[in-house]
């Protein structure tokens, strides 16, 4: 587990162009080595905004996609095409206005049912696409980046604090019920997934996130902050604003 490293910004919004500025330089590199590129999206105010500021630099720039696949790191199990999904909401700010091929854009599984059992069978679904990108080399393809969003309670993706889902450390996928944050069901990687990642981006912005940032970078226990246990295999970058860093 790579030492976390943070990186400051005034506001949210030059956040999310340094963020973007800096996945867009990535996306590039990989494309000139001839290599995939697989990034996992997030949800919330600050990942969305990171996404459309990716978007612009992508139009600037002229950026190819044709090797860049998109996963998501969690979702509101809600109905296909909801605005609340965060599918939807990515795809408003970037996937629309990008040149990606369809089958490279993995969303996590809507609901169009009612039962509880459903969540289960959708996590069990989207751990089973994972492991097919991941050509039987492990649970996961190789991640090059997974963005996190951060909440004021130190969640990150839909692993809430003393949530069973914190402490899954073998499935790459859970369902998770009873999540504080609407909607109550979702689904989400657990951290064994997302420590998988060779970086792992946490972004936060606003003071109603500072504790959560203060605890993320302490020896807090991940079932108090489920952010301490989000570390990439390479590199961890917390993306901060001046708010969300006024306690370190
Ligand atoms: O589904 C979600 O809501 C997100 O995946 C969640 O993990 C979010 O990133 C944080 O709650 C921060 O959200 P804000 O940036 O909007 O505070």
């Amino acid at each position: 587990m790579s030492e976390p490293e943070i990186v400051r910004t005034i506001d949210a919004e030059q956040l999310a162009q340094s963020a973007a500025s800096r996945l867009a330089k990535l996306i590039v590199s990989a494309e000139t080595e001839g290599r995939d590129f697989h990034l996992v999206l997030t949800g919330g105010g600050v990942g969305i905004r990171t996404l459309a500021a990716l978007r612009d630099e992508a139009l600037a720039c002229g950026m190819k996609w044709s090797h860049v696949h998109l996963w998501w790191g969690d979702e509101r199990f809600l109905p296909e095409g909801d605005p609340e999904r965060n599918e939807t909401q990515a795809r408003e700010a970037l996937i629309a206005d990008i040149d990606i091929p369809a089958h490279q854009v993995h969303p996590m599984p809507s609901s169009d049912g009612t039962d509880h059992a459903e969540a289960e069978r959708a996590a069990t679904t989207y751990s089973q696409a994972l492991a097919v990108a991941a050509r039987g080399k492990g649970p996961v393809p190789e991640f090059d980046v997974c963005l996190l969003g951060l909440g004021p309670d130190a969640h990150v993706a839909s692993l809430f604090p003393g949530l069973p889902g914190v402490h899954e450390d073998e499935a790459a996928v859970v369902a998770v019920h009873d999540s504080p944050k609407p909607p109550p069901t979702r689904i989400s990687l657990t951290l064994c997934a997302i420590g998988t990642a060779r970086q792992v981006w946490v972004l936060a912005a606003g003071e109603s996130k500072a504790e959560a940032v203060r605890l993320g970078l302490s020896d807090a226990s991940v079932d108090r902050a489920p952010v301490a246990g989000a570390r990439g295999a390479e590199r961890t970058v917390f993306w901060l604003d001046q708010a969300a860093s006024a306690q370190l």
